[in-house]
């Protein structure tokens, strides 16, 4: 029987699907992080990397490969609210329907601070929506990498990522994970490749997604290279931002991901990871 894969294909996940052979009888189709939620939810596919926090509501029925994440400490650089005013003073934010880990996200930073915007789905340029009325746009993905680039870039041979400001052109961006990482001092996990718990995945896809990702972190040159020509950005940019990630759901990680879990989903059931390669059980 068909092993049914579901990937989200933004630029982060490069290092580990780029180099990715799938074993005889897994088949794989691709999306954005709320095809692949609910993709994985309907069962339309056995095995997914989705927003975490649809793995923490979902613990029920749902289990996590206990290696795998999309996490950062700090900054991200791709998960970005984009805005006009000062935090406190936004009125109307605009939210991107891809994501459900930023959305939920975003409402744990607003309600730690007593805020309370009025929030709506709305597609298309960071830019554009704040010049249409919205004082704030969430973004995520390669798109808002390289807005983020647009507003507070270039890099010159003095300026490094890290010291790039936080505005320009008259916008401010807030990187969640940053924000995250201030206000609790844990990584942020985005991702987990999450499977339902009637179907685990054979063992040899999940052997190859380790030797792809041994491939893909120790090429990681290679793989911004490849990925900055496609985005428009340059190298240097692409590969800051990939070696950012932590991509190994470590201690730290699952640390954060309890933290996150008891502010934004207090009933969630306990979390279910499988066990790690060599553990007993
Ligand atoms: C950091 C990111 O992570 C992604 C963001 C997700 C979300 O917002 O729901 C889900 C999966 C992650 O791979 C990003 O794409 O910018």
């Amino acid at each position: 029987m068909t092993y049914r894969a579901g990937w989200i294909h933004f630029t982060n996940v490069a290092p580990i699907l780029d180099s990715l052979t799938l074993p005889p009888g897994v088949t794989a189709i691709t999306g954005v992080p709320t095809q692949m939620n609910a993709a994985l939810l309907s069962g339309e596919v056995d095995i997914a990397n989705i927003s975490a926090v649809e793995f923490i509501r979902h613990a029920d029925v749902l289990e996590a490969l206990p290696d795998f994440s999309v996490s950062v400490l700090g900054p991200v650089y791709s998960v970005n609210l984009f805005h006009t005013r000062p935090l406190d003073e936004l009125r109307r934010i605009a939210l991107t329907a891809q994501s459900a880990m930023s959305v939920a996200l975003l409402e744990v930073l607003l309600r730690e601070r007593g805020l309370s915007p009025t929030l709506e789905r709305a597609e298309g340029e960071a830019e554009e929506l704040l010049a249409d009325g919205y004082d704030g746009v969430l973004r995520i993905g390669d798109s808002a990498l390289r807005e983020w680039y647009r507003v507070v870039g270039p890099l010159t041979t003095e300026r490094t990522m890290t010291m790039l400001p936080d505005s320009g052109r008259g916008v401010t961006v807030t990187d969640l994970a940053e924000d995250w990482f201030r206000l609790t001092g844990h990584p942020f996990v985005f991702a987990v490749w999450a499977y339902r718990k009637d179907r685990p995945p054979p063992p040899e896809l999940v052997q190859a997604m380790r030797v792809a990702r041994r491939e893909g972190i120790g090429h990681l040159a290679d793989v911004a290279g490849r990925h900055a020509a496609q985005l428009g950005l340059p190298e240097r940019v692409v590969q800051h931002y990939l070696w950012n990630f932590r991509y190994h759901l470590e201690a730290p990680d699952r640390l954060g991901l309890q933290e996150f879990a008891a502010k934004a989903v207090p009933d969630h059931a306990q979390l279910c990871f499988g066990r790690r390669p060599g553990e007993a059980g």
